[in-house]
């Protein structure tokens, strides 16, 4: 469910910015994966494009190898329901994410849009453990002024964010794809999460936060927009 709260537009610099906050997709992605598997409108179900029996084998395998019983009462639908879980966790490999950003909008706008506090729910590719945390996404549209729907940033980050992953890389490939499919003269990402990778297992350090930033276009070559983006993705 998105939940809009309409955005404040404070004056800066003679710049226009848009923020919205807590923004949830939850369940979005798995409307888009049914809707986009290999690119067509099929309507299949997201679960019925994943080898579901090969997962299940795979984790009744893992229940033994590490001692437990997977026959016993609470385990036995377990690998069924972790073939599930996976085939959710992972829908944006099976969404092209060009198809996210197709809706735009002319707006004359030709300033900086910024939404903060997109929530991010990935899964680390080295220990197959969620991270979590929040995306500000920026982009300054453009010389047309067209602009997308606030909606579709948060989309963004879903079908990155829902494969193995690491947060340099889902960082990277928000910004990339902003500048490539919006015709964006800037872009600009940044994320603060937590890696259970890091807190459940390892060095075991609750609590450290990782940020990476993505800087494209006009926030690469001029300081000035990027410091200003960047002031108003940490004001509190
Ligand atoms: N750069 C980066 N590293 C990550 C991310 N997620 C997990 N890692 C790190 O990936 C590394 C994998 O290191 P390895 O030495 O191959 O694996 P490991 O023995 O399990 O490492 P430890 O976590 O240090 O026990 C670890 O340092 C993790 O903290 C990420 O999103 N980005
Ligand atoms: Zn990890």
């Amino acid at each position: 469910m998105n939940v809009f709260q309409p955005g404040i537009e404070p004056e800066t610099a003679g710049r226009r910015h848009v923020e919205k906050s807590s923004i949830s997709t939850s369940g979005e992605l798995d409307y888009l994966a049914a809707r986009l598997v290999d690119g067509k409108l099929t309507g299949t179900p997201v679960e019925d494009a994943v080898d579901l029996g090969r997962i299940e084998k795979a984790v009744r395998e893992i229940l033994i190898a590490v001692g437990e019983d997977p026959d016993r009462d609470g385990l036995q639908r377990t690998p069924a329901r972790v073939a599930r879980a996976y085939a959710e966790l992972f829908a944006g490999l099976r969404v092209d994410p060009a198809t996210v950003l197709t809706t735009s909008f002319e707006a004359d706008h030709e300033e900086l849009v910024l939404v903060r506090d997109i929530e991010v729910q990935s899964m680390c590719e080295h220990h197959l453990l969620p991270f979590k945390g929040v995306a500000s996404i920026g982009y300054i549209p453009g010389t047309d002024g067209r602009i997308t729907g606030l909606s579709k940033l948060a989309r963004l980050v879903e079908v990155f964010a829902r494969r193995p992953q690491v947060q340099e890389r889902l960082t990277s490939q928000i910004a990339d794809l902003l500048m490539a499919q919006l015709g964006a003269r800037g872009a600009i990402v940044v994320l603060e999460c937590e890696h259970l990778c890091m807190e459940m297992r390892g060095i075991r350090k609750a609590g450290a936060r990782t940020v990476t930033s993505a800087v494209r276009g006009a926030f690469q070559t001029d300081g000035k927009v990027r410091a200003e983006a960047m002031a108003l993705i940490n004001a509190r």
